[in-house]
């Protein structure tokens, strides 16, 4: 109640990713880049949807998982709308001939750069696999989906009988002199490489746009961009929660 009496209408915003579950509680008086994100198992997030005025999820998992916290919720269902990806939506028009594929997470990044930014972007989403979409005026062209940071770590951990992980390596660009630096350097070496590919591909289509970084890994992969493509680039710790806040936002 003490939430509601200083944000006035309270909506609490959750994504759950394929990694962990995001939220945020959010009043349209919020700016859009001001978002208060933390981590929680989603069991954890009953009691604020209870005094919450409404729910808005972004679920990229197996529904099971959220049947459980539906049914806990049952007595305020009435408040909980669950985003789906769309044909059309704040001028976007996708380019998916069956939009019901489309990770839903992916459309609300696309929606959060699109409140953000009035130019071309692309966006690129570093959770548990990276994706990447291009937007051209209003026009979704297409994307890709690739193994993300720690995705890509295990990957080879899991596939090559002798290479093993260092989890406590703190990845940076700089060649490795042990296995665990070089598959942790690596595949941050892939990330980069990621965006420097969308970018020249881009490039063919339009001049003048905007990157747009996110995700959990989003951070690292920001920081350790090229300054010709920092320049052209903005990070957001979450942007599937921004675009839950625009979906918000449109529904009053
Ligand atoms: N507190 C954290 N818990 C889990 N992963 C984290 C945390 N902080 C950063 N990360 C990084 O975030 C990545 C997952 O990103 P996230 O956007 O949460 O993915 P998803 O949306 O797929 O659940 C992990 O690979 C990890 O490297
Ligand atoms: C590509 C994804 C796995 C990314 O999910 P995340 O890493 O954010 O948990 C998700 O957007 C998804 O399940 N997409 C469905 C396939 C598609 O978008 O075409």
């Amino acid at each position: 109640m003490v939430v509601k009496l200083v944000l006035g209408s309270v909506n609490l915003l959750i994504d759950i990713g394929n990694t962990s579950v995001k939220y945020a509680l959010y009043s349209p008086q919020t700016p859009l880049h001001a978002l208060d994100v933390a981590r929680a198992p989603l069991m954890e997030l009953v009691s604020k949807a209870m005094i919450a005025d409404h729910i808005y999820v972004c679920n990229v998992k197996e529904n099971s998982t959220l049947i459980d916290f539906m049914q806990e919720l049952d007595a305020v269902k009435h408040k909980i709308t669950i985003v789906n990806t769309k044909a059309e939506a704040f001028g976007i028009k996708n380019s998916y001939s069956d939009v019901t594929k489309m990770g839903v997470d992916r459309w609300m990044c696309m929606l959060a750069c699109r409140a953000l930014e009035s130019k071309n972007f692309l966006v690129f989403h570093a959770g548990t696999a990276i994706t990447c979409d291009a937007v051209v005026g209003n026009k979704h062209l297409g994307g890709w989906i690739c193994a993300g940071f720690m995705m890509s770590r295990s990957a080879v951990v899991a596939n090559a009988d002798k290479v093993n992980d260092k989890q406590s390596s703190l990845a940076t660009l700089r060649f490795g002199n042990d296995t665990g630096d070089c598959v942790a350097n690596g595949a941050l070496a892939q990330l980069i490489g990621l965006v420097m590919s969308g970018s020249k591909q881009f490039s063919c289509e339009c001049k003048d746009y905007t990157i747009y970084i996110g995700g959990g890994d989003g951070r690292l992969l920001y920081e350790n961009l090229p300054s010709e493509l920092l320049s052209k680039s903005k990070y957001f710790e979450n942007l599937v929660l921004i675009g839950l806040a625009c979906v918000a936002n449109n529904a009053t």
